[in-house]
Order: C-alpha cells, then structure tokens, then sequence
C-alpha cells in the first residue's frame, strides 16, 4: 500500500532563518524584532553570537539537512509531492517559497514548523506569517489554503531521538560518575505572560509541555542506563528589558545551583530546540560550558533531534496523519506522556497574548475568523 499525502498537493518546512554572512546579521535582527521592543543593547549582543561564528547561523544548514530527509522519507514511502522550505526571517522568505508553489501548480500545502512545543512563538507567530503571506499572494490572484501539523512535542519520534540523545551523553561522562550526575533540560525562555497564554485548563501551557516530554525521556533513559536520574528544567536566551519576567530559572544559575548542592557532573539536554541553533551552540555549548568550566562542573551536552531517523519518520507520520484527517479518516494519534494529542486546527484566541500584548493580526491554520482580524 502507498501511503497518500492526499488532498495535499506539497508540503512546506517553516523555520525562522538565520544570516548566511556577516553583512546579513543586522538586517536579520531588524527583521526578527520589527516592532518588538527589544532593546539596541540586546541586539548587539545577540549579534555578537553570530560575529563569534563568522556570521552565519547554524540553522539554514540543518533545515537544509532536514528538508533532504523529509524529502528520502516521503519518497520511500511512495509519496510524490513537492517539499520545500521557507522562512519567517529570512531568504528563502515564506512568500516567496509559497508564490513559486502555486506557481507550479500547489494549492493545498501541509505546513511542518520547526518548533516541537507550542507557544505564541513556536505556534501563533508561524500561524501570522502563514497569513500575511496568504494574504500577499491572494491580492495577486493566488489562492492557496494552508493547514499546519499539530505541536509535536510528544511525538514518539521525537521523543525516542532525545532519549538516545541523553544516554549517549551519559556514556560519555562515563561509568563511574552517572548515577550522581543530574539531568538539566533546557528551553528557550519567554515571557511569563506568553507562558500564561500558552495555557488554558485543556490544554498545558509552554513551560507543562516540556515539563511532561522531560519526565517521559527521563523514565526511558534511566531504564537503559539502569540508574535513577535526578533532572529539572531550565531555561536560555532570555532577552527583553530586565523589567519584564521571563520563566526562570536560567540554566547558568542552575548550574551554579546544582555545583552548591554537590554535583560535579551534568548533562545538559536542549529538549526545546530541534536542532543546534545559535541558541545551542552559543547559550550553552559557549556560555553555559564557560560557567561549568568555572564552577568545576564536568558538562555533556545531548545532541538535539535534528535529522535523527525516529524524528524524521515520526514528523513523516504526522504529515500522513493530519493527511488523513483531512480527507475524513479516524488515523490513531500516537503520543508520549500524559497530555494526549494536541489540536490539528488550534483554538480561537491560542496563545494570542505575546509579552503581555494581545496580537490582533491575521492568523492562519486556525479558526477562520481569525484569518479577517485587523491590526
Ligand atoms: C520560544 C522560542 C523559540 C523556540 C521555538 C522555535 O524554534 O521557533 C525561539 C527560536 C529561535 N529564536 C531565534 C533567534 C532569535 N530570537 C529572538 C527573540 C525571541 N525569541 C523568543 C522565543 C523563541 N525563539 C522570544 C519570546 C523572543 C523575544 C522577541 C519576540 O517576541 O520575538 C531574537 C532577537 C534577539 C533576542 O531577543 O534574543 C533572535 C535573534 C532562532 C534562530 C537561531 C539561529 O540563528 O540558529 C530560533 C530558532
Ligand atoms: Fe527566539
């Protein structure tokens, strides 16, 4: 049996970008926080991370990588359709990617974000790219309906790909320390109002999203190391003024905490990323290994899932899947941990609130109103 990607005609991996060069770093940051608030001071910063590495973000590549592989594992399982990748930051620019589609003949794209976890900037901010491009391309007579997979923070595949990712950096701490050395996850910080928004009393917010994928990879993990492993959650790549909180605590301050208590090895495991963006090789492999170093701390940092085979095939399945809901199908909805399926089509008003700010533009892949907000 050939599995079908029907009544989709191409499929589409959205990512954020990243610069290719050194000239691209500052137009980049305008572009990632036009009308955001974020201080100049911030800015420079963050674009020093990218100087220190030429430049260039690691992200473009590993979409490239993934894209390649989302591309073998459709064709190996018979699917013939086109796979293409654009961004929210960057060349390749969304509308652009989406104008080519239809050009060629798409009109019905299933949308893949490289965010596992839901939140205003892993779900709603892709949604409001999706509409504004949309929106660009039907004033020039191109009509194209866009649907989006549902958050796959607890995807079997994803979740299998950080649990291999921890054990093998368990290994390399080697035998005789593990069964002391703690677990740190580690997620990108937002704003305390973003996380509040992120959740409702059906649905778990931001921060019990990675709080349950997290004790799922733990349980798996100690099973094949066959010891206990103590973990918490912390967070990286805070930004915004001092005056607005962020979830806490920052993983250098973990880190010193856990040395007060007695640890001289740690993991550290990047569950909120799907692969190694400046956020990874920076914020930690740079500066959390720089506090580790200082405070004596042994670190290993796990790999992220980025083009892992259980990843891959398991973001394979949930193409496959939301296919066949579509063309009215019951397709079983595999997860991991305690919170079940998340929605294919999100709720009115999800995650609308971004830094205490409600966002009043278009959304796609959600309730059709929400296509005909205003700003
Ligand atoms: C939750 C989350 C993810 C994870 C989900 C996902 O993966 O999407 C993520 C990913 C990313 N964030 C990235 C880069 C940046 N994010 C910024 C700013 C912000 N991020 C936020 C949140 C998140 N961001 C927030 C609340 C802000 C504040 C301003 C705003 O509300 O928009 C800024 C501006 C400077 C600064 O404020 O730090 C930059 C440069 C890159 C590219 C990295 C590379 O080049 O490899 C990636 C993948
Ligand atoms: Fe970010």
């Amino acid at each position: 049996m050939t599995t079908s990607l029907t009544p989709y005609d191409a499929v589409l991996l959205l990512s954020f970008g990243g610069p290719e060069k050194p000239e691209d770093v500052v137009p980049f940051l305008r572009n990632v926080t036009a009308g955001r608030g974020i201080p100049d001071s911030r800015l420079e910063e963050v674009g020093e991370h990218y100087y220190a590495f030429g430049g260039r973000s690691p992200i473009n590549d590993q979409n490239k990588a993934l894209l390649a592989e989302l591309r073998t594992e459709l064709a190996a399982r018979g699917v013939d359709v086109p796979v293409v990748w654009g961004n929210r930051n960057w060349d390749p620019y969304l509308t652009d990617v989406l104008r080519d589609l239809h050009e060629s003949g798409a009109r019905r794209v299933l949308t893949l974000v490289t965010s596992a976890f839901a939140s205003y900037s892993g779900c709603r901010q892709y949604r409001e790219n999706l509409a504004a491009s949309i929106l660009t391309l039907a004033e020039e007579g191109r009509e194209l309906a866009i649907d989006k997979v549902r958050a796959y923070f607890n995807d079997p595949g994803f979740v299998a790909a950080n649990v291999d990712a921890v054990v093998e950096a368990y290994e390399r701490l080697g035998a005789a320390p593990s069964p002391q050395a703690p677990l740190v996850f580690v997620t990108h910080s937002i704003p305390t109002t973003m996380e509040v928004a992120s959740g409702t009393e059906s649905r778990a917010s931001y921060s019990a999203q990675h709080l349950d994928v997290a004790a799922a990879v733990v349980e798996r993990a100690a099973e094949r190391l066959g010891h206990k492993i103590p973990w918490e959650l912390a967070y990286c790549s805070r930004s915004g003024t001092p005056f607005t909180p962020w979830t806490e605590p920052d993983v250098n301050r973990t880190l010193a905490a856990l040395k007060a208590d007695g640890a001289e090895h740690v993991v550290l495991a990047p569950i909120g990323f799907v692969s190694d963006h400046m956020e990874v090789i920076y914020d930690l492999d740079t500066e959390a290994r720089e506090t580790a170093d200082e405070l004596g701390l042994r670190m290993e940092r796990a790999a992220t899932a980025g083009t892992a085979p259980e990843f891959v095939a398991g973001l394979v399945d949930l193409l496959v899947e939301r296919a066949a809901s579509e063309r009215g199908e019951n397709p079983e909805k595999v997860t991991v941990g305690a919170l079940g399926p998340w929605r294919d089509v999100c709720a009115p008003g999800c995650c609308r609130l971004r830094a205490g700010v409600e966002s009043t533009v278009p959304a796609a892949c959600g309730d059709p109103a929400e296509m005909s907000l205003t700003r």
